[in-house]
């Protein structure tokens, strides 16, 4: 089912029975799902199937770093099993991502191809420490442009950087951003957050948001509370 909210909730669970329980409350009409590194781990292809069989569209969060053929080659996979969306490491460079978008285009699959810029749990300490010289924002943006020349839809960022992507890459370029954090709620190990309604205003055109909701005392409060704070937007 297709839907048009910018809402795709992190299932960031240890088990399928976990993720399905969340799942069964929540309503594809109203939001997308991501299934990322931990789930998919632990529960595999299965857990596509499940959703799908719900009727979400499926963002599956598992951040290809590899050489071109073998990125080129996951993505081919996740796209067959009809997930919505797939991603990349940015910083696997230009050969790399043109090699995936090719592989789908090559194959007529439609899932979206994007790529992660800088991780939003990191500040610029972190990003020196690797030996990356520049702020975390100037870091982003030469990736968003890598990753738009190699011919991929979008990028992961935090939303503090969508406006600036927004003015050099385009409003159809997508714009997916996770550290979304309502007033009510924590920064966790999020260091680059904005707040839902911000977020939108910025120019993100989509919120990835996990523990805010499926951690709080009722995530069903939770979610409503956001979609209300979206609805005043
Ligand atoms: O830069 C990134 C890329 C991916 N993520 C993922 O998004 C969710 C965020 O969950 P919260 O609980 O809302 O922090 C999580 O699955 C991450 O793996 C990200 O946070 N930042």
């Amino acid at each position: 089912m297709a839907t048009d909210s910018p809402l795709i909730i992190a299932l960031d669970y240890p088990s399928l029975d976990a993720a399905l329980c969340m799942a069964d409350q929540l309503d594809p009409a109203r939001c997308r799902v991501k299934v990322g590194k931990e789930l998919f781990t632990r529960s595999g292809p299965a857990v596509l199937e499940a959703l799908h069989g719900r009727g979400f569209e499926v963002f599956l969060d598992l951040k290809f770093h590899d050489i071109p053929n073998t990125v080129a080659s996951a993505v081919q996979a996740a796209a067959e099993q009809g997930v919505w969306m797939v991603n990349v490491h940015a910083c696997g460079g230009r050969r790399m991502m043109e090699a995936a978008a090719k592989r789908l285009s090559d194959n007529k699959l439609s899932t979206h191809l994007i790529a992660v810029t800088v991780l939003t749990s990191m500040q610029a300490d972190d990003l020196t420490e690797t030996g990356v010289e520049v702020s975390p924002a100037e870091q982003v943006m030469r990736l968003a442009l890598l990753t738009q020349q190699s011919g991929l839809n979008g990028v992961v960022c935090s939303a503090q950087e969508a406006a600036q992507i927004k003015a050099q890459c385009g409003g159809e370029f997508l714009k997916v951003t996770p550290g979304i954090r309502p007033s009510f709620a924590e920064a966790n190990d999020q260091q680059r957050i904005m707040t839902p309604t911000d977020a939108l205003q910025a120019g993100s055109t989509h919120l990835v948001i996990g523990r805010p909701v499926t951690k709080a005392a009722d995530p069903m409060v939770a979610l409503a509370a956001i979609e209300a704070e979206l609805a005043a937007f």
